[in-house]
């Protein structure tokens, strides 16, 4: 099992943020299985429902959030979507947020039909959580191939 530990810091709003609607974090779906996020009194994680309106995820003491990512979708044949998310911090305070990311071993294959799903039923073909994680970094990343950092 593979995890990654993300702190994140958001530096407090300003008015061009505003204006701009710049986020924090920009709409995306975690790369892994799961995603347990343990979030500050700030507020500001949005989620988008299926029907594309944006909600509140609102922090509520002594929770966690818990996000079902990429590698779950796929693993589970699209019956378990990925959550789309966003992040502004709209309070004139420093926001913070830690993610712990979850998945396999990186050479462990995953294939829906694992899960009971019907070979012909399976949308997905087997794939390494490894050469999946690759492939999600290199699309995540392509703005700064050749930058040499
Ligand atoms: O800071 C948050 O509430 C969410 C961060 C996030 O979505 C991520 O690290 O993938
Ligand atoms: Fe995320």
């Amino acid at each position: 099992m593979n995890t990654i530990l993300a702190p994140v810091f958001y530096p407090p709003a300003q008015a061009i943020d505003h204006a701009q609607e710049r986020f924090g974090v920009a709409p995306h779906t975690d790369f892994r299985v799961l995603t347990l996020l343990s979030q500050d009194s700030s507020g500001g994680l949005q989620v988008r429902t299926r029907s594309g309106d944006w909600i509140e995820a609102p922090p509520i003491e002594g929770t966690l959030v818990c996000n079902n990512g990429d590698l779950l979708q796929r693993w589970s044949n699209d019956r378990f979507l990925s959550t789309v998310h966003r992040v502004i911090n709209r309070t004139q305070n420093a926001r913070y947020s830690i993610s712990v990311f979850f998945d396999p071993a990186s050479q462990t294959m995953l294939d829906p039909a694992d899960l009971g799903v019907a070979q012909s039923d399976c949308k997905h073909a087997p794939i390494s959580v490894g050469k999946h994680i690759a492939s999600r970094n290199a699309k995540a990343f392509a703005h700064l191939k050749g930058k040499g950092t």
